[in-house]
């Protein structure tokens, strides 16, 4: 079990910009549950959308993979024989965690973990990649060349799986954001905790709208792209070649 996240109870003075350290590699189980509203069951049904889309003798990606949890969803939901999943992450210390509960796991598709940037890491022959709650992270001028190489990596008829907090329009904004830091409330952080947080990531995850999201996957080469799931600020979007 992963320990409770208390990284942001007590006052930090100064908030340093957010990092997938060991620290939160520690606790991550507990704060991505406790901050993202849905993040269970986008995780569960990215292996129902696996189960779906992978297609035999194919990679599946997961990309920014933490500690795997959409791996071992994908490696449960597949049905295409042949197939290996590559979970590829440039935290070692989340790493270090996912090769842990992949030893504890009984599914039979060989699964890969790669410590490398997304950026760089040269993709081929997949039939599902996963980016969950990942592209926020990746710096905006590099996130249509990162869909671009998904795409042309993908095979027709395979897909991409998408998941993102979402920015809205002056007057959603604001109802979402209420939502939110009562979701988190609801799951126990104070007031504090939910200030620091914020500050931490300010500068680090950027939200994007729902039409920014779907135009550029067209624009990197999907020829569909569907909202599947929605909750609060929090989608995920299935992006078709
Ligand atoms: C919010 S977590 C992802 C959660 C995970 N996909 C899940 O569903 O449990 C973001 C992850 O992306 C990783 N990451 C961010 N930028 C990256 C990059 N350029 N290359 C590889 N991994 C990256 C971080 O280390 C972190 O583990
Ligand atoms: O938006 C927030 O307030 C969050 O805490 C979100 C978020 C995320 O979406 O990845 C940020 C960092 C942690 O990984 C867990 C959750």
């Amino acid at each position: 079990m992963s320990e409770r996240d208390n990284i942001y109870q007590a006052p930090h003075g100064k908030v340093a910009d957010f990092a997938f350290d060991a620290a939160v590699a520690r606790v991550f189980p507990d704060m991505i549950r406790r901050s993202v509203p849905g993040y269970a069951e986008t995780v569960a049904m990215s292996g129902v959308i696996a189960g779906q889309y992978a297609q035999a003798n194919s990679n599946l990606y997961d990309l920014g993979c933490s500690l795997g949890a959409v791996t071992l969803a994908m490696r449960h939901g597949v049905r295409a024989t042949n197939c290996q999943i590559i979970g590829i992450d440039n935290s070692a210390s989340m790493l270090e965690r996912a090769e842990h509960y992949l030893a504890l796991d009984d599914a039979h598709v060989p699964v890969h973990f790669v410590c490398a940037d997304i950026c760089n890491y040269p993709l081929e022959n997949a039939s599902v990649t996963a980016l969950n709650f990942v592209l926020q992270f990746i710096p905006l001028e590099h996130r249509l060349e990162l869909l671009k190489d998904i795409a042309a990596a993908t095979l027709p008829g395979g897909a991409l799986i998408l998941s993102e907090k979402l920015a809205f329009d002056v007057n959603e904004q604001p109802v979402q954001d209420a939502l939110h830091l009562d979701f988190k409330r609801a799951n126990g952080y104070s007031d504090l905790e939910i200030a620091q947080k914020r500050s931490a990531i300010d500068n680090v995850l950027i939200p994007e709208t729902e039409d920014v999201h779907i135009q550029r996957l067209k624009a990197a080469g999907f020829s569909q792209v569907i909202r599947w799931y929605q909750c609060f600020n929090f989608a995920s979007f299935l992006a078709i070649k």
